[in-house]
């Protein structure tokens, strides 16, 4: 029997990796996990005042489903806090490990997926674009929402949490080596897609 099959999917805030993770997840009939969401839930933790080392050891799948909290901004730059906390990052392995080789294969999305919880994925993409047109989707996204926050203001948020988040001596931020590069700066939802379509449709066809 072969191993499960691995898609490790990285980049940036906004870059478009969860669109691309759950359309190919859904084409290919994988499971998908956000991973940032994992690290959003530690945060909003330490917001609630709970050490996050703790909160991340003792995460659940439940601590998971407040997505209207998990998916604000203030729950984005509390988790690019606690990712910089090795013992939280260590905490968070086994369970994405684990996921990573469920039986009927598994897309994870992220920043340190094809480089530190897969290196031994399948198919690794790394999704880019550049910080206005990321903070452009992401105001239109929250706008949507009924959130007003100031473009200006978002744009900031990326931009602290790209250092943040590529700067860390812990799992930062990194395309793998072997990763293809999809910038989605001047593509649309459908070719973005496409392309990761064609790349791992491509890899499975070879299995
Ligand atoms: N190629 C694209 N063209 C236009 N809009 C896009 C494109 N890809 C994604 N979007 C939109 O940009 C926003 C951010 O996309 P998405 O949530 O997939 O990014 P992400 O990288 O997973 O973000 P985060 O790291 O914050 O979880 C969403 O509103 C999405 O619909
Ligand atoms: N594998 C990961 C995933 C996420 N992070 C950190 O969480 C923050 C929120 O992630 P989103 O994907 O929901 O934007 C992100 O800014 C990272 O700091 C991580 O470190 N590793």
């Amino acid at each position: 029997m072969s191993e499960p099959f691995t898609v490790a999917i990285d980049g940036p805030a906004a870059s478009g990796k969860g669109t691309i993770s759950r359309a190919v997840a859904a084409r290919f009939g994988l499971a998908h996990l956000d991973t940032g969401l994992l690290y959003r839930a530690v945060g909003v933790r330490m917001l609630d005042g709970i050490d996050p080392v703790e909160a991340a050891q003792a995460l659940t799948r439940a601590d998971l489903a407040d997505e209207g909290r998990l998916r604000g901004a203030e729950a984005a730059q509390a988790a690019s806090k606690v990712a910089v906390i090795p013992e939280v990052r260590a905490a968070l392995v086994d369970f994405q490990r684990a996921f990573a080789r469920r039986a009927g294969g598994a897309v994870l999305d992220g920043r340190d997926i094809g480089t530190v919880i897969c290196p031994e994925a399948e198919v690794k993409l790394f999704v880019t674009a550049s910080a206005e047109v990321r903070a452009h989707r992401r105001y239109l996204e929250l706008r949507a929402k009924g959130d007003e926050t100031a473009e200006e203001a978002v744009l900031a948020d990326v931009i602290a949490r790209d250092a943040r988040d590529s700067e860390r001596a812990a799992a930062p931020l990194r395309a793998a080596g072997d990763a293809i590069r999809i910038d989605t700066s001047h593509l649309s939802i459908d070719e973005a897609v496409e392309t990761a379509t064609r790349v791992v449709g491509e890899r499975l066809k070879q299995r």
